[in-house]
């Protein structure tokens, strides 16, 4: 498969690796703006996007102008989400967004989804998130805690928005915290006065994103359509 790494840093670095190891080809590893490479000249099965807030909506739509199917890491950018499903079905192209790539966090939302279920309607217990990144993350909370807490928002009749740092009594309270070479921790907490119920997932490494958004990009090749890592792994997360 010839894959376009729109972002190449931290991710795009561990994307390619993985990428050639199962056999694919990077064509493009774009650093700055896309307006400067002519897509529709190049031949480009898949485009995945691991590059900066700002950059990641035009990354986005200007491959599906070029109808390449794009699996897009990149957080901080979701005020614009609906937008690009809007254009995604107009040019008939293909999407994956997904805060998180890895199995590991995927497997940790269904756990956080079902433990959200027990605890609607235990009102002795106060729930919050904790993110850990590494001091170079531009966006706060990240993407995954965000996806935590509407996981919990859509079970929890009483919380109907998150906030970071102090929340009302109807929001879940997000901690933000920057360490240096940390790739990702998240732990969900209910905790009563008498004692703490906790969820936690740490990454050791980038290597379980990369992985995901590499199997993501050899699933959607070929399809049409917007997508989740539900779909794609569905066969494990029965
Ligand atoms: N969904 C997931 O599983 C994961 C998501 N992420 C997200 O992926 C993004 C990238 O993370 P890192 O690689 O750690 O960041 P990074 O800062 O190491 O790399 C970002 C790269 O984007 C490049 N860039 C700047 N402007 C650009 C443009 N206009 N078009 C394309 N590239 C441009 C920069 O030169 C840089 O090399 C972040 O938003 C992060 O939150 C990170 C890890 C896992
Ligand atoms: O910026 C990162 O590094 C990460 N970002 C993603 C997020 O915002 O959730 C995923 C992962 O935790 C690493």
């Amino acid at each position: 498969m010839k894959i376009a790494l729109l972002g190449y840093g931290k991710m795009g670095k561990t994307i390619e690796e993985i990428a050639v190891n199962r056999g694919h080809e990077i064509v493009l590893k774009l650093e700055d703006d896309i307006d400067n490479f002519e897509l529709d000249k190049m031949d480009i099965d898949v485009a995945i996007d691991f590059s900066i807030p700002k950059a990641a909506f035009k990354n986005i739509t200007t491959c599906f102008k070029s109808d390449i199917p794009v699996v897009c890491g990149t957080t901080g950018w979701l005020d614009d989400y609906e937008k690009a499903i809007e254009l995604c079905k107009k040019e008939n192209s293909a999407f994956i967004y997904a805060s998180n790539f890895s199995v590991g966090v995927n497997l940790f939302f269904e756990l956080n989804r079902k433990l959200a279920k027990i605890m609607n309607g235990m009102s002795d217990y106060a729930v919050e998130i904790e993110e850990i990144h590494h001091t170079e993350k531009q966006d706060a909370p990240s993407g995954t805690a965000i996806s935590l807490a509407q996981q919990i928002i859509a079970e929890n009749d009483q919380k109907n928005n998150w906030q970071l740092d102090h929340a009302e009594a109807d929001e879940i309270p997000i901690k933000a915290k920057r360490i240096e070479n940390v790739p990702g921790t998240h732990t969900v907490s209910y905790a009563s006065e008498i004692d703490t119920i906790e969820i936690m997932h740490t990454a050791k490494s980038r290597q379980g994103f990369a992985l995901g958004a590499v199997v993501a990009a050899e699933w959607i090749k070929g399809k049409k359509g917007v997508f989740s890592m539900k779909d794609v792994l569905s066969d494990q997360l029965k």
